[in-house]
């Protein structure tokens, strides 16, 4: 249930012990001064003005405890982020002193906020639109500078800027539609022809922003790589060259890595989750033989697999059972150990035309390996028009079920249906572009795109 009269209350900042010298906890709502100035003592000489640091200390009005030094920051509606009164409390980090704040506020009136409830309220109050409020979540998620742009022009509006527009003109063509049932005798006809083009037209927008979905995704969630390959080839080295650590260990002892290592890394703003795994091979030693099980799961779960091979020993039966059942799957070969004298490689070659050549150990070809991920991600990909923007998947679904509509709108004109089927779907698509920009939005959507949230938000 979404209630605007009560005052919130949350912490605001991460919550991780030992880390971060500042917790901020915010109130937003009618109460929220009167509760700050329950709790909050001051110089007496200060006035609480909009936007205006004060310096004092948190004391518990029942016992008199000082809880925490702090600064409060009052940022009076409708010049906040809710445009209610909003009361920070920037108080000293780590886990106590936010706490005991927020437990001071709790009991003075307020209310613990829902995940997302600080920016449900910017957008129910009108300072946020849908569309900028969801990207809000996407800025705090995001994990490269690229994916951090994208969000931040969804902030600007960037998003529902075209959506908006093509919902008005939807919104014009069913007003002419509708007057012609209206007033059919006065009107000149429709100009079917006309209203064709104008749908085309729309549809193409559509599509365009449609196609921008998939590098939203990649930029958000970015990729999941799994290294994998037969003992020894040189998997853990490639990985630590990668990274450019000694995250995992590398001895010249067949089956050195028993266990999934991860490492997170950032190739052409695309963030990537690489994980290492243990060689696999059949074997009898229980440990090892849990490790390959898991290489074999990290192996089905990835986006893309590296096959790696020893330049040295070619390509063998081991390598063959291997790649047997991840032969449909997206895959780079990597062949490792090039500094090596090498048999003739040109069979496998010709068999695997994306495939670069390392030196693990030497930290050669990380760079071309960057470089054939990246085309491999690219490939296929629809150019999204340079649209510095992406959807994301509610916005994707949503959008996917506007273009449907439209295109019913178009078969009812040309199937010359009664004027009221092409005004039924053009209703369905304004409803649904309406759902992404917030113009039509029911509560439990709201609660749905609210819960994803973070407290504190
Ligand atoms: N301490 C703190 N930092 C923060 C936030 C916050 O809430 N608190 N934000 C929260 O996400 C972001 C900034 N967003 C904000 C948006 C509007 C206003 C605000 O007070 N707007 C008023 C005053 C503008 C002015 O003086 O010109 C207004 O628009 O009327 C504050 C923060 C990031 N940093
Ligand atoms: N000459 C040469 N040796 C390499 C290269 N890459 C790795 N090695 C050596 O190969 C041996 C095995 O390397 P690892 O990285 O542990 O191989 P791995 O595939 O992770 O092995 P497991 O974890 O046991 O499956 C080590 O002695 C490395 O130093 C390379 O490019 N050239
Ligand atoms: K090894
Ligand atoms: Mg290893």
């Amino acid at each position: 249930m979404i209630q605007l009269g009560t005052t919130i209350a949350a912490i605001a900042t991460a919550i991780v012990p030992e880390q971060g010298s500042i917790g901020i906890v915010r109130l937003s709502g009618p109460e929220a001064v009167a509760i700050a100035q329950r709790i909050f003592r001051g110089r007496k000489d200060r006035a609480w003005s909009s936007h205006q640091v004060l310096y004092g200390h948190v004391v518990d009005p029942n016992s008199q405890t000082v809880i925490d030094e702090v600064l409060l920051l009052p940022m009076l509606a409708p010049r906040s982020y809710t445009k209610e009164d909003v009361v920070e409390l920037h108080c000293h980090g780590g886990l106590m002193p936010v706490q005991q704040v927020l437990q001071l506020c709790l009991s003075q009136g307020a209310k613990l906020a829902q995940p997302g409830e600080f920016t449900l309220r910017a957008v129910l109050n009108g300072r946020l639109e849908l569309t900028q409020a969801e990207s809000i979540a996407d800025l705090v998620g995001a994990k490269s500078p690229q994916a951090a742009q994208m969000a931040l022009a969804g902030l600007q509006g960037k998003l529902a800027q075209p959506i908006r527009q093509i919902r008005a003109q939807c919104l014009d063509l069913l007003a002419e539609i509708e007057a012609r049932l209206d007033f059919a005798d006065d009107l000149p006809p429709l100009a079917e022809a006309g209203i064709h083009t104008a749908l085309n037209q729309l549809l193409e927008e559509l599509e365009i922003i449609l196609s921008t979905a998939n590098r939203g995704e990649l930029l958000r969630t970015g990729l999941k790589v799994a290294i994998v390959g037969r003992p020894n080839v040189g998997k853990s080295s490639l990985l630590n060259a990668w990274s450019r650590t000694d995250r995992a260990i590398v001895t010249d002892l067949p089956g050195t890595t028993r266990d999934v290592v991860e490492s997170s890394l950032v190739v052409g703003g695309i963030p990537i989750q690489v994980l290492d795994t243990a060689g696999m091979r059949d074997t009898e030693d229980q440990v090892e033989k849990i490790g390959v099980e898991r290489s074999r799961q990290a192996a089905s779960q990835a986006d893309l697999v590296l096959f790696v091979l020893d330049a040295q020993a070619g390509w063998t039966e081991g390598d063959q059972a291997i790649y047997e059942p991840l032969k449909s799957r997206p895959l780079l070969l990597v062949i490792n150990k090039i500094d090596l004298a090498t048999p003739d490689l040109t069979p496998i070659l010709e068999q695997f035309p994306c495939h670069v050549k390392t030196a693990a150990a030497q930290g050669t070809g990380i760079t071309e390996l960057e470089q054939a991920i990246l085309e491999q991600v690219h490939q296929g990909q629809v150019t999204a028009a340079n649209l510095d923007i992406a959807i994301n998947q509610r916005q994707g679904a949503t959008l996917t079920q506007a273009w449907q509509s439209l295109k019913q709108v178009q078969q009812a004109i040309a199937e010359q249906l009664p004027l009221d089927f092409w005004t039924i779907d053009l209703r369905a698509a304004i409803t649904a572009l309406g759902e992404v920009t917030g113009e039509e939005l029911t509560e439990s959507m709201l609660a749905r795109i609210f819960s994803q949230f973070c407290i504190g938000k």
